[in-house]
C-alpha cells in the first residue's frame, strides 16, 4: 500500500486555504482538516460558557473542558462540540472577533495539536490539513507544505463576496478587520501564523480557484512520483 500522503496548507485569512484544501482532498481521495473551525469550536464554547477571552489564566484553566470532534470527509465536513453541531454558530463575527485571543493560550494549542495529529494519523490514505502553524509545528514532516498568500485587497473583497448582501459590504472595514486578526495570529508567541522554511508559496491574488487547485495538484503528484 502507498505511504498516505500528509499536505499541510497555511496562510492568512481569505488566501483560499478552506476551498482549496477541500478541493484539493476530494480529487486526490484524502481526508481534509480544518484547524482553524476547531479553535473557532474552541473560542463559541468558551463565549458560550462565560469565560472571559480575555483572561488568558481562565482561558488555560477551561481549555480541557470541551468535547470538539471534526469529521474529516472533505465532501461534507462536521464539527460538533460536546455532541452539538457547531458548524454554523463558530461563523458568527462575535467568534471571529475572539478567535485570535483564544487560540494565542498555549494550553488551547496543545489540546487541538493533539486532535490534530491523531487525525492524521488516522486517516487511511493520508490527509489535507490546514491552519496557520500546520507546517512549522503540529505537522513538521509533512509530504507537501503549501503556503497560501494574496493581497489584503483580493482577500477582503473575497470575504465581502461572501455575504451575498446581507449585511452592508463595507470593503474597507472588512480589510481593517482581515489585517488586525493577521497581525495578532502572527504577532503571538506561540506557533504563529509562519511560513516553514520547506513550504512552497502561492500567491493566489491574481489565480481563480481552479488554477489554484491545479497548482497544489501538481505539486503533490510530483512529490508523490519523486518519492
Ligand atoms: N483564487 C481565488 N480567487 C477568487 N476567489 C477565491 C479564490 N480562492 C478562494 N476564493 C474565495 O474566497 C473566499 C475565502 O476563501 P477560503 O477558502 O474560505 O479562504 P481561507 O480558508 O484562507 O480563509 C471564498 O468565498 C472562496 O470561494
Ligand atoms: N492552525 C491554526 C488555525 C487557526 N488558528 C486561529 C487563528 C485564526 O484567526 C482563527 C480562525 O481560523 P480560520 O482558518 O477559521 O479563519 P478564516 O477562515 O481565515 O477566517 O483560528 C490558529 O491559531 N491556528
Amino acid at each position: 500500500m502507498e505511504t498516505p500522503v500528509i499536505v499541510a496548507i497555511d496562510g492568512p485569512s481569505g488566501t483560499g486555504k478552506s476551498s482549496t484544501s477541500k478541493a484539493v482532498a476530494a480529487k486526490l481521495g484524502l481526508s481534509y482538516l480544518d484547524t482553524g473551525a476547531q479553535y473557532r469550536a474552541m473560542t463559541w464554547w468558551m463565549l458560550s460558557n462565560g469565560i472571559d477571552v480575555d483572561n488568558a489564566a481562565e482561558v488555560a484553566t477551561a481549555a480541557d473542558k470541551p468535547t470538539i470532534v471534526s469529521g474529516t470527509d472533505p465532501s461534507a465536513p462536521t464539527i460538533t462540540v460536546d455532541g452539538t453541531d457547531a458548524a454554523g454558530p463558530i461563523r458568527t463575527q462575535e467568534v471571529t472577533a475572539a478567535v485570535s485571543a483564544v487560540s494565542a493560550v498555549p494550553e488551547v494549542r496543545a489540546r487541538l495539536v493533539e486532535l490534530q495529529r491523531s487525525a492524521a494519523a488516522a486517516a487511511p490514505n493520508g490527509i489535507v490539513v490546514e491552519g496557520r502553524d500546520i507546517g512549522t509545528t503540529v505537522l513538521p514532516d509533512a509530504t507537501v507544505k503549501i503556503f497560501l498568500t494574496a493581497s489584503a485587497q483580493a482577500r477582503a473583497a473575497r470575504r465581502n463576496g461572501e455575504l451575498n448582501g446581507k449585511e452592508a459590504a463595507d470593503l474597507a472595514a472588512t480589510q481593517a478587520a482581515l489585517v488586525k486578526r493577521d497581525a495578532a495570529d502572527s504577532g503571538r508567541k506561540t506557533s504563529p501564523l509562519a511560513k516553514a522554511d520547506d513550504a512552497i508559496e502561492v500567491d493566489t491574488t491574481d489565480l481563480t480557484l481552479d488554477q489554484v487547485i491545479e497548482c497544489i495538484v501538481t505539486l503533490i503528484e510530483e512529490k508523490r512520483a519523486a518519492r
